[in-house]
């Protein structure tokens, strides 16, 4: 390499790329159906992207200095990964060109699947709410360089006047990540692969270093988290390997290694040990190292703007970690945010109904890189030249811990004088018995996870309203007409247990947080959650409570029509936190029972209301599980009992049933014991029921309800596969504890195959009971 360009003194370790206005999305969605070509789609994506390496350098990023991250994505980061290194899983393998490489229709159609094929995986990206496509491995793989994808954004920069820096997931992270292919021999590991899979990643380098990419980022946060199914030694190994071998190839752009979520640890040593030229420390979540020999030759790069939160935080505590970061001393000190921004919405301005005082206490992705373009002024010209900005920032930050609603005295007393009991049940066997008599349900129930689909109509109503073109009385009486409907289509279908189909809530966390006190929500607060879905996170900025009931009159009207049982809908303490931005000047545990409580009073009214069943959703549980197991225990403890709080006021009849949408239950099987639901649902489809041998293996001895209908995918599963799903369950655990539905809610299916895949549900499900 000819003199190297020195890491930038400020930047990012990728900005959000769905689009301000979430352009993306639709362009992404009329490609799928046919509204626009490719060439469009891709005209679209470069505009934003232009548009975005624009906006980052008014914003106060140095354009051609190698600041600006190359990060943007159609659909998935990792998914992006596999089909740059020529990871298309066998099935699709029709898919590939003569190169072995697949176009933008069949790179969404790994991601969501296509007739009989059914779409990889999808799980949440280490201890967010964004979910990756999970990458199949097996001996049989053929790496190789499938997609300059990466190089052509590359040079679309540098014909746009700018030096950026393309950001890829790292070698070891993309196999930690990656799950055996199906046809892989038994115990066979995917990170076994990395030595065929690094000539692929050095090939890239090249290409990009051919193009004058003077910087190239490997995100690598799977060198932070514990809780992957290898163990540290495996993976420090590979991480050494590999960084010595990309680091050791000379004709490369300098390697940034960025590593979000936590700390590195002992990873740290191992990549000061290789030839990478700089490393991101996430010192948010994780703590400031120790010096380590190497860290002389590299440029750390200190994360002290926090990427997986909203609030403006103190940027006089930020100065002070980097200058004890620059106190290490390692070759050179930058400053960067402590994840990806791709975890926040992008400006607080584009807010009109948020107050100013809100507005004051907060930072968006946009915000955030000015809070980072005045730590790196102040690195490089001493701290006077920052002093309005700390100075505002403190103020700001002081207002903020002062204000009324942050401290609601009786909120306070109310968890102050909490008691064991209050976090506690009956018997589970009492409680079978009355609910037996209660509900005179049959043997393998059938049910829904609560919504059904979200149609136009709806969306478009709620349109009328928010803009005060149609009266409270009309929306109410159109959303009543919705629920007539969807518990008409359940009695016609047959389901057992029927729901209202959630029609008036717009999102599971925000309809309870526009009903609570402590919180505010955003009108262009987008976050990406998967691919084209993406969600807007609550604000939770005080001390929660529930000013009066919002889910009875629902619940109850709908248990009006029907003679069915009804199941009340809540979302839980621990997903209503895991969704929102949280307040992070207390414990969490402490915001978790204030919400709890809210919940429990809702509980009481539906209870008082004639509700047997009421669901509290939990489908985030796994997700806010700290990555370092030390810190799990403490996690596991508050949020198991703030959902016992939440549930435990319910009387033996009541049934308490808990939804979780992933189907790694062995991970958290305690927890999810502990919860102490009558019943349980979670995903089991898409991995093909997996999950019910850990769940045989570990005694869950309660109601569970594994999925056998995959709503990710708009595909409609037959008859026979939901029999064979049925069968494998009932395989593993007895009957009498089984439920049969789907996955997850139905709101994101259209009503022709919700309606198909329900109806083969019944079928399957009759015959099973013989
Ligand atoms: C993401 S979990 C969703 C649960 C919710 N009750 C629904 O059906 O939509
Ligand atoms: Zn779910």
């Amino acid at each position: 390499m000819s003199t190297p360009a020195p890491f930038p003194t400020g930047t990012i370790l990728g900005y959000p790329r769905i689009g301000r206005r979430r352009e993306l999305k639709r362009a992404v969605e009329s490609f799928w159906k046919g509204d626009i070509t490719a060439a469009e789609l891709e005209r679209v994506s470069a505009e934003l992207r232009a548009a975005t390496r624009d906006r980052l350098v008014e914003l106060g990023l140095d354009g051609r200095g190698s600041a600006i991250p190359e990060s943007f994505s159609y659909y998935d980061q990792v998914l992006d990964a596999a089909v740059t290194v020529g990871a298309t899983p066998a099935r699709f393998s029709y898919l590939e060109d003569a190169e072995g490489a697949v176009d933008l229709a069949g790179y969404f159609t790994i991601a969501r699947g296509e007739g009989e094929h059914l779409p990889v995986e999808m799980t949440k990206w280490f201890d967010t709410n964004y979910h990756y496509s999970v990458p199949e491995i097996g001996p049989e793989t053929n790496f190789h360089l499938a997609s300059t994808r990466l190089v052509a954004q590359y040079a679309e920069a540098v014909a746009q006047g700018y030096v950026t820096r393309p950001v890829i997931v790292g070698p070891v992270t993309f196999l930690l990540l990656s799950k055996a292919s199906e046809d892989a021999p038994e115990g066979f590991r995917p990170l076994s692969r990395l030595a065929d899979l690094l000539p692929v990643y050095r090939e890239l380098l090249r290409a990009l270093r051919a193009a004058g990419a003077e910087w190239v980022q490997l995100d690598e946060p799977g060198l932070v988290s514990e809780s992957l199914n290898e163990d540290r030694l495996t993976v420090l190994t590979a991480a050494e390997k590999a960084y010595r071998e990309l680091g050791d190839d000379t004709d490369r752009p300098q390697i940034f290694v960025a590593a979000p979520y936590a700390s590195l640890d002992d990873a740290l040593p191992v990549l000061a040990g290789t030839a990478v030229e700089a490393i991101s420390l996430d010192l948010v979540r994780g703590s400031l190292p120790e010096f380590t020999p190497g860290l002389e030759a590299k440029t750390l790069v200190g994360g002290v703007v926090d990427g997986h939160n909203v609030w403006r935080g103190d940027l006089t505590v930020a100065a002070d970690t980097l200058e004890a970061l620059r106190g290490l001393g390692s070759g050179a000190v930058a400053v960067a945010s402590s994840t990806s921004l791709q975890h926040v919405p992008h400006d607080v301005n584009d807010e009109p109904y948020l107050s100013d005082q809100l507005k004051s206490w907060l930072a968006f992705a946009e915000q955030k890189v000015g809070q980072i373009a005045t730590l790196a002024t102040g690195l490089v010209n001493g701290r006077g030249s920052i002093s309005a900005e700390l100075a505002a920032s403190a103020a700001a930050l002081a207002d903020r811990l002062a204000a009324p609603g942050v401290h609601d005295p009786v909120v306070r007393a109310r968890t102050a004088a909490l008691t064991a009991d209050d976090f506690s049940r009956g018997e589970y066997a009492a409680r079978v018995a009355a609910q037996a008599a209660a509900l005179n349900l049959p043997d393998l129930p059938t049910t829904t996870i609560g919504s059904f689909p979200q149609t136009g109509d709806i969306r478009r109503a709620r349109a009328s309203f928010v803009r005060g073109d149609i009266t409270e009385a009309q929306y109410n009486e159109f959303l009543r007409e919705e629920i007539r409907r969807v518990v008409a289509l359940q009695e016609e279908i047959g389901l057992d247990v029927l729901v209202h189909g959630e029609p008036e809530r717009n999102d599971m966390v925000q309809y309870f947080a526009e009903n609570f006190d402590g919180f505010d929500v955003t009108q262009n607060g987008w976050v990406q959650s998967y691919g084209t879905r993406a969600t807007r996170p609550s604000l939770l900025w005080g001390d929660v409570s529930r000013p009066a009931p919002f889910t009875v009159e629902w619940s109850a009207f709908t248990q009006s029509l029907t003679e069915k049982p009804v199941k009340g809908m809540l979302t839980g303490p621990v997903t209503i936190l895991a969704w929102s931005f949280v307040r992070d000047d207390q414990p969490l545990a402490e915001t978790a029972n204030q919400v709890a409580l809210a919940l429990r009073d809702e509980i009481a009214d539906l209870e008082e209301a004639g509700i047997g069943i009421i669901q509290v959703d939990e489908p985030a549980l796994r997700e806010l599980l700290p990555l370092k197991v030390a810190d799990q225990a403490d996690y596991l403890d508050w949020s198991v009992n703030s959902f016992r709080l939440s549930t435990a006021g319910a009387a033996d009849a009541t049934q308490i049933h808990t939804h979780l949408c992933y189907s790694e239950f062995g991970v958290v099987i305690d927890a999810i014991r502990a919860l102490d639901a009558d019943v349980t649902s979670i995903e089991a489809a898409r991995s093909k029921m997996e999950v019910v041998h850990d769940i045989k293996a570990s005694g869950f001895d309660h109601g569970i309800g594994p999925g056998v209908y995959d709503i990710h995918s708009p595909r409609v599963p037959s008859v026979a596969e939901i029999s064979e799903l049925i069968a494998t369950a009932l395989g593993e655990i007895p009957a009498s504890q089984v439920w049969i539905n789907p996955d997850c809610g139905l709101k994101t299916r259209g009503y022709e195959e919700t309606t198909a895949s329900l109806t083969n549900i019944l079928e399957a499900t009759r015959a099973a009971r013989g």
